[in-house]
């Protein structure tokens, strides 16, 4: 008999040292509606998370309730073991400095250079001298295959894919442990996407990242993510790789990840071969 998706996920959850965020029993709603009602969610150290849903169920919600944009009602959330929503200052200053965050179509100040954007947090956090502030800026272009002279142009000046790694190189700029981002493939034609994707999990090998990927995008469940988690009915409904969706019985899963997109995924790529359980 196959486990419920509850129990399952239960009995693989990582040991604590292997978690940097937990979330527990999280409830927001807004004006009496609930969006997340006692939501469970692990985030383990080193993994692309992929996070998934339909449209409206909560996953920008979940994103900034982490990141304590978004009050919740019940639940605790931790960070690197730390309840974010109720540390002091300083704390928080630190959580803040290990996190980075590509929000839904880049989100650039419009009025600044990809150099000056990719400074912000620097100057916000870090006490740097201007030319070390340059250097280090030049460091993540280079990081996220911008060529150089990127760095002296304008949000406006750019392609789609280029203001999506100029955030990515903003999102590193404090060199986090784990970076969010929200739908980072959205906008781009198939091969920017699939090399986006391939950045992200060069990056995730050799900075160690961790990386919690809010996506649509049927291609990078397949190809950049470790592990995925399902929102529906409120809650993170199964979370597990890739395999874990494909034997699951419950409805929306089935029809996300054997609808005739996710068919065309596996029939055209011999690497769309399910991941296997690392833990
Ligand atoms: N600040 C807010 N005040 C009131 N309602 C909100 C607020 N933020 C989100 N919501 C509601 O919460 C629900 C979930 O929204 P959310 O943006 O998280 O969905 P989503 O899963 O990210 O959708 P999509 O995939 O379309 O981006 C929606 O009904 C939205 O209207």
């Amino acid at each position: 008999m196959q486990p419920s998706d509850t129990e399952d996920s239960t009995a693989r959850q990582a040991p604590d040292q292997d978690v940097v965020i937990r979330a527990k029993g999280v409830t927001v709603a807004f004006d009496g509606r609930t969006v997340l009602e006692e939501l469970d969610l692990d985030v383990r150290r080193g993994e692309i998370l992929g996070f998934v849903g339909a449209s409206g169920t909560g996953k920008s919600v979940l994103l900034r309730t982490i990141l304590g944009l978004n009050r919740k009602q019940a639940g605790t959330i931790e960070i690197f073991g730390i309840d974010y929503e109720n540390a002091h200052d300083e704390e928080r200053l630190a959580v803040e400095q290990r996190w980075g965050v590509l929000f839904q179509h880049g989100a650039l100040f419009s009025s600044l250079t990809v150099l000056e954007n990719i400074q912000v947090p620097m100057r916000e956090y870090l006490d740097l001298s201007p030319r070390l502030m340059r250097d280090l800026a030049r460091l993540k272009i280079e990081l996220v295959g911008l060529q150089p002279d990127a760095a002296d142009k304008y949000p406006s000046e750019l392609s789609g894919g280029m203001i999506k790694r100029a955030a990515l190189a903003r999102a590193l700029a404090l060199d986090p442990d784990i970076v969010f981002l929200d739908e980072p493939t959205s906008g781009l034609d198939p091969i920017g996407a699939a090399e986006f994707d391939e950045l992200i999990r060069t990056l995730r090998e050799t900075l160690g990242l961790t990386v919690y990927m809010v996506t649509h995008d049927l291609d990078s469940l397949y190809q950049a993510c470790d592990r995925i988690a399902v929102l529906g009915r409120k809650k993170v409904l199964i979370e597990g790789p890739l395999q874990m969706m494909l034997d699951s019985d419950d409805p929306w899963v089935r029809s996300y990840f054997h609808g005739k997109r996710a068919r065309a995924i596996v029939t055209d790529d011999t690497a769309g071969a399910p991941y296997e359980e690392s833990h």
